[in-house]
């Protein structure tokens, strides 16, 4: 049996990614593989307490902390659901993973990106998404979009200029994995990112198919 897949959404929030996970399960379903979705921080029963303190506005805690925290979080994740899924030969969509805590911690806090290398590397090996969509958006629009939604949480809560970093480490995180990662333009009204959510889809699809010949 063949292995499964990973995709990953990223972007700050607000981007869209709840939105373009849902269209992309049923994406999925349709090419008649079988979807897990799942989000970090979260997705396990210590993975979503992890969660609920890290989002948590009452709570303060040194940047490294949070980082370690965001990376015991996905170790679970990767130990319950994410690779025991894709060894079943299921596919795994997940509402973030690493790429966020560079663009966050690193870029966002300002953790040094050396140690976020060396967490990556201890937590994952050489295990990497095989496809990441990063849904790009101005600051002021993703907050605008979370505002209208819902009560801030201990990120979303942060500045402008905080957002301005995070999006810099998110293109940084591009600029180093091209191949893996595909840039979409959040800005655009919702079908038109849908359509080039379907091209990036129909494309990574076709390889897939190609390479398992
Ligand atoms: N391209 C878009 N155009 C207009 N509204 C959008 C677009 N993408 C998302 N939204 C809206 O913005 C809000 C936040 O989207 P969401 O998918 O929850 O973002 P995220 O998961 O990235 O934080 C939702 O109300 C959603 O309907
Ligand atoms: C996975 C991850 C998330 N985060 C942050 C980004 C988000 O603000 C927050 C929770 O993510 P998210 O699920 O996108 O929040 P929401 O449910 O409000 O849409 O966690 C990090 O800072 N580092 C990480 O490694």
């Amino acid at each position: 049996m063949q292995n499964g897949k990973f995709i990953t959404l990223e972007g700050i929030d607000g981007a869209g990614k709840s939105t373009h996970l849902a269209w992309l399960e049923d994406y999925l379903c349709s090419k008649g593989v079988k979807v897990v979705v799942t989000r970090e921080p979260g997705g396990t029963a210590v993975g979503e307490q992890l969660r609920a303190l890290l989002l948590d506005q009452r709570h303060t805690m040194h940047a490294e902390t949070e980082a370690l925290l965001m990376f015991a979080a996905r170790r679970e994740h990767l130990d319950k659901i994410i690779l025991p899924a894709i060894q079943r030969g299921d596919w795994v969509v997940s509402d973030r993973f690493s790429d966020a805590s560079f663009a966050y911690q690193g870029c966002g806090r300002g953790v040094a990106w050396e140690k976020l290398v060396l967490l990556e590397q201890w937590v994952q090996e050489d295990f990497y998404p095989d496809l990441t969509v990063y849904i790009d958006v101005p600051v002021m629009l993703g907050r605008e979009r979370v505002n209208s939604v819902k009560a801030a949480d201990r990120f979303e809560s942060e500045t402008d200029a905080f957002f301005d970093r995070v999006r810099t480490g998110y293109l940084e995180r591009v600029r180093q994995f091209p191949q893996r990662m595909q840039i979409l333009d959040g800005s655009l009204p919702l079908d038109e990112v849908r359509a080039a959510l379907a091209g990036v889809m129909e494309h990574f699809w076709l390889n897939q198919a190609l390479h398992e010949k």
